[in-house]
């Protein structure tokens, strides 16, 4: 019997084996790459850390569609722009919906309930999530939450300050790992901001919510690399990995559950808040016009903290990480924030507070979009089904086929950008782009992604907050080019509005990121306060940035294997202009 098991499995890998062979070599097949093992396909390859990295490589190789078996499905790549924004983008009936195969391992977060991130079947409560949510990343609403966002972000400045990394000199040699520091940082601000709840981070050493959505994270990581883990542990749950696993998911669980019950004795919320806590309370379910069952509002409480504070974070120290390797990116942010008042000097009169039309500040949002470029937080992508037989670029697809975005791979193949590793926000500035060029990035001004809306129902108005994109720089006469080490000399010319295109840090379509608007605004407060105080100069860890681009890991968000230690400098006084050490 165990011979004829073991026969039987033998023969359907050596059919299976055949069949991927002969069908690789039709000319109606995108390239694969090889590697692949019989049953297994190319499975091994994305149970890895750094399988964005992988993809990215795979894209360079192999070109704007490839193919990959996982286990025995087929899933096409799609790391060219133009062709991911159109699949992203389609909608109705034929739309492309999330991937259950991808998004289910995410219900042990959200109280099994499908929430706006892991809902794929999209139907009644997902619609009515979506759009009762957006006005709370409305333009409007931003406004009325950015003091708050500013409040926290004065905070970390000040505990930045307070450091005695500043005034003790012989502590001037310590570089301070600056991601946790953000991680509280934007806890904070998504719990002010987004929940009215003061989670106290920054200043609580070890805040509790801090230490159990980090925990429950982890698991969710572990398994997502580890498919058999959960099964496993649900049928051992008396091993140490269960139980340390069952207590991260009770306790995230039982968070959550207090935040709901907080929330309801709070009564109904105020006519004028569109924070997403009361967005949240007024979602109605349509059928029976009263609110969905208390799973679903906690799940998406769940998944509106943690898809919020991680993703925010993770940028804005990767934006640091590369504003400090690039200290000409760094002095013209100075200057530009000199320029407006805003740069903080000992020894001269204190700088003006940062108001919300200072976010828009040019030079500074195109240093933001390269190193968003550069290092997507969300670069693992989103993972799509094609929803009946067609044709992708000449390539059949078959209905249930899956169509994966690897938004790494998009943002760092030679098919979208020229010199894809090269970090060179100038290729952002209007200044560079032709006419041409010009109206493309005046069409896509109100959005630096190019996306054209944001979700099912909601309005242009959301976008308002990106930086018009063909508005001048205000700079210098001197500067006109980036000038960074890391910038080839001759500047891109012309491609500030056909790259746009090309970015999509956010995804794109219906589907795309409901928060965008709350993570430039905070982002961009963060960045800009701590810019108008700090000159930043890397680790001595980091100063191999081959290095650093290799440790990268998906825990979650993409971040680095490698500490982000940077140096926190006082500015000097300026003369004519900014002078920085
Ligand atoms: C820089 C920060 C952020 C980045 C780069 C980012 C990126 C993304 C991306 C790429 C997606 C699509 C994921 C997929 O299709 O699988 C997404 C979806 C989502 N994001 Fe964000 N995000 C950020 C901040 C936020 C914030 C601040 C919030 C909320 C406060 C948020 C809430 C969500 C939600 C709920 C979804 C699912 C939307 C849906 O499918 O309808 N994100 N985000």
């Amino acid at each position: 019997m165990k011979a004829l098991v073991t026969c039987s499995l033998f023969f359907s890998a050596a059919i299976i084996y055949v069949l991927n062979v002969i069908s690789s070599r039709s000319s109606k097949r995108p390239p694969s790459p090889r590697g692949w093992l019989p049953l297994l396909g190319h499975t091994p390859y994305l149970l890895s850390p750094s399988c964005h990295l992988t993809m990215r490589k795979w894209a360079n190789e192999l070109g704007s569609v490839f193919l990959l078996n996982i286990l025995t499905k087929p899933c096409y790549v799609i790391s060219k722009a133009d062709l991911a924004a159109r699949v992203l983008s389609t909608r109705g009936p034929d739309r492309f919906r999330k991937a259950p195969q991808v998004y289910d391992p995410s219900l042990e977060l959200t109280f099994g309930a499908p929430t706006l991130f892991n809902d794929c079947k999209e139907d009644e409560p997902y619609q009515a999530f979506r759009k009762g949510l957006a006005p709370a990343f409305s333009d409007k609403s931003m406004r009325a939450v950015y003091p708050v966002i500013r409040d926290v972000a004065q905070r970390l400045k000040a505990r930045w300050q307070a450091l005695a990394l500043m005034a003790d000199p012989s502590k001037q040699g310590e570089a301070l790992d600056v991601s946790p520091w953000m991680q509280r940082c934007f806890l904070d601000i998504i719990g002010a901001a987004g929940f009215a709840k003061d989670f106290n981070a920054l200043e609580g050493g070890h805040s509790s919510i801090f230490q159990v959505v980090h925990d429950a994270i982890l698991v969710y990581d572990r398994r997502s690399v580890q498919p058999l883990e959960a099964p496993l542990c649900r049928l051992l749950p008396m091993l140490p990995i269960a139980r340390e696993a069952n207590r991260a998911m009770a306790e995230v669980r039982e968070t959550f559950s207090g935040f709901l019950d907080e929330f309801k004795a709070r009564g109904p919320p105020d006519v004028n808040d569109t924070r997403i806590w009361a967005q949240l309370m007024r979602v109605k379910d349509p059928q029976t016009g009263g609110p969905f069952p208390d799973t679903l509002i906690k799940g998406n409480i769940a998944i509106l903290l943690i898809a919020g504070y991680d993703t925010s974070s993770w940028t804005s120290t990767w934006a640091l990480y590369d504003i400090a390797r690039s200290p000409d990116c760094q002095r013209r942010i100075k200057r530009e924030l000199h320029e407006a008042g805003l740069l903080q000097v000992p020894g001269q009169p204190a700088a003006r507070p940062l108001e919300w039309s200072d976010l828009n500040l040019p030079y500074f949002n195109a240093v933001l979009k390269e190193s968003m470029r550069l290092h997507p937080v969300a670069g693992i992508g989103t993972v799509r089904v094609a929803p009946k037989n067609m044709e992708l670029e000449g390539f059949p697809i078959r209905k249930g086929d899956l169509l994966w975005v690897p938004i790494d791979a998009v943002h760092n193949s030679v098919h979208n950008f020229t010199d894809p590793t090269i970090f060179d926000p100038a290729r952002w500035l209007p200044e560079t782009s032709n006419s041409s060029d010009k109206k493309a990035s005046a069409a896509s001004s109100s959005c630096p992604n190019g996306t054209a809306s944001n979700g099912p129902d909601q309005g242009a108005a959301q976008q308002t907050l990106m930086p018009s994109a063909s508005s001048p720089p205000q700079l210098s006469s001197s500067s006109t080019a980036c000038g960074c080490p890391f910038a080839p000399k001759a500047t891109r010319t012309g491609q500030a509005g056909a790259q746009s295109k090309s970015m999509l840090p956010f995804s794109d379509g219906p589907r795309n990121c409901i928060g965008l608007n709350f993570a430039y605004a905070s982002v961009r407060t963060v960045l800009l306060s701590l810019l108008a105080s700090f000159w930043f100069e890397l680790g001595d860890d980091l100063k191999d940035h081959t290095l650093v681009e290799a440790s990268q890991s998906l825990v979650l968000v993409v971040q680095s294997g490698i500490p982000i230690k940077l140096h926190l400098k006082q500015h000097e006084a300026p003369e004519q202009s900014v002078r920085t050490p």
